[in-house]
């Protein structure tokens, strides 16, 4: 049988995300905080000599062709010439449309797990390059530190935020990131951070207030985090957290909580699982 390989895509956590204006194709400028969780899905890969690339999972509402992991793997064999396909099977736990990038996360899996496999030997500049023509979030993915974003989310400076433990809770809604950009009462006016590392008290999501208006599953989401700690919207939600120094803090907040809500609790991680994986295959 042909060797399998099985590597981890994990969620991020927006810790802070400023809107600084509105560029003339339509995108947003954007400081933000990115962080990983050391939880997400899990991808499988089996190298086909065949040039085919097949996903085996289904996902509702996404067909094939649209799956960004179908995507990575089609643009990185068209632009690599490798004569090689693959199938993927995935394990999929993160929420979609939730803010924590499960999308973006396992495009990145997906071009770091066959440049690995087809042996096309890319740095991770030329990876992430590739990425960001699949959606803003994928560069941080492949690059695997916790950074601080600038631009659409494509300049990245390393950064190494505290690690603490969190309580995500996932309000059942999908938030439309389109719609909230284009919400007029968003606040696109941010004045840009200049001084290096940021500094504290700079936690704002400017996203949240309109999030907050247009959806009352996250609103109460937040009020019951907040109950216990600083609760926080991620991206443009709906996944809202906050961060405890203790696992057994965070498991006791999360078991009150999880009773009426869903949700999970996991720790900050500045290097990414999947990064920590590739490492030891070395
Ligand atoms: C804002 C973030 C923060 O992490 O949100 P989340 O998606 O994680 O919630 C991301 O950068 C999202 O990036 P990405 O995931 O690539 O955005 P898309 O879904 O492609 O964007 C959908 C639409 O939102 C608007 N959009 C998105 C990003 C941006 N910097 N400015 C924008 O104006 C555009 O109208 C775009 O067509
Ligand atoms: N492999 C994938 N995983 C999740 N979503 C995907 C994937 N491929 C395409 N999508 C589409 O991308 C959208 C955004 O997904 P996701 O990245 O999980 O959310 P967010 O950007 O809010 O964190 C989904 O609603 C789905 O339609």
């Amino acid at each position: 049988m042909t060797e399998r390989l099985t590597l981890p895509s994990p969620a991020k956590l927006n810790l802070m995300l400023h809107i600084l204006g509105r560029r003339e194709d339509g995108y947003h400028e954007l400081q933000t905080l990115f962080q990983f969780l050391d939880y997400g899905d899990e991808l499988t890969f089996a190298v086909r000599d065949d040039g085919v690339i097949q996903l085996h999972t289904e996902f509702e509402g996404v067909p094939h062709d649209s799956n960004l992991i179908v995507k990575a793997a089609k643009k990185l064999q068209q632009q690599s010439g490798t004569s090689l396909g693959i199938d993927i099977w995935i394990n999929k736990i993160l929420p979609m449309g939730g803010g924590i990038g499960g999308g973006s996360s396992n495009a990145a899996t997906t071009l770091l797990g066959l440049n690995h496999l087809w042996q096309l030997g890319w740095d991770h500049d030329r990876l992430a390059a590739l990425g960001l023509t699949l959606g803003a979030d994928v560069p941080v993915f492949v690059r695997g530190h916790a950074a601080f974003a600038e631009g659409v989310g494509e300049k990245l400076t390393p950064v190494e935020p505290e690690e603490p433990w969190y309580v995500v809770l996932v309000p059942q809604v999908s938030v439309s990131t389109a719609e909230i950009f284009s919400d007029p009462l968003l606040t696109r006016n941010s004045s840009p951070i200049k001084v290096r590392p940021v500094p504290k008290g700079n936690s704002r999501n400017d996203c949240l207030p309109v999030v907050a208006r247009r959806y009352p599953e996250v609103r109460n989401a937040l009020n019951l985090l907040g109950k216990f700690t600083e609760a926080k919207l991620t991206g443009t939600g709906s996944c809202v957290f906050g961060g405890f120094p203790s696992k057994a803090e965070a498991d006791k907040v999360s078991a009150l909580l999880t009773e009426t809500l869903t949700g999970f609790v996991a720790k900050g991680s500045n290097v990414s699982m999947l990064h920590r994986k590739l490492q030891s295959l070395l």
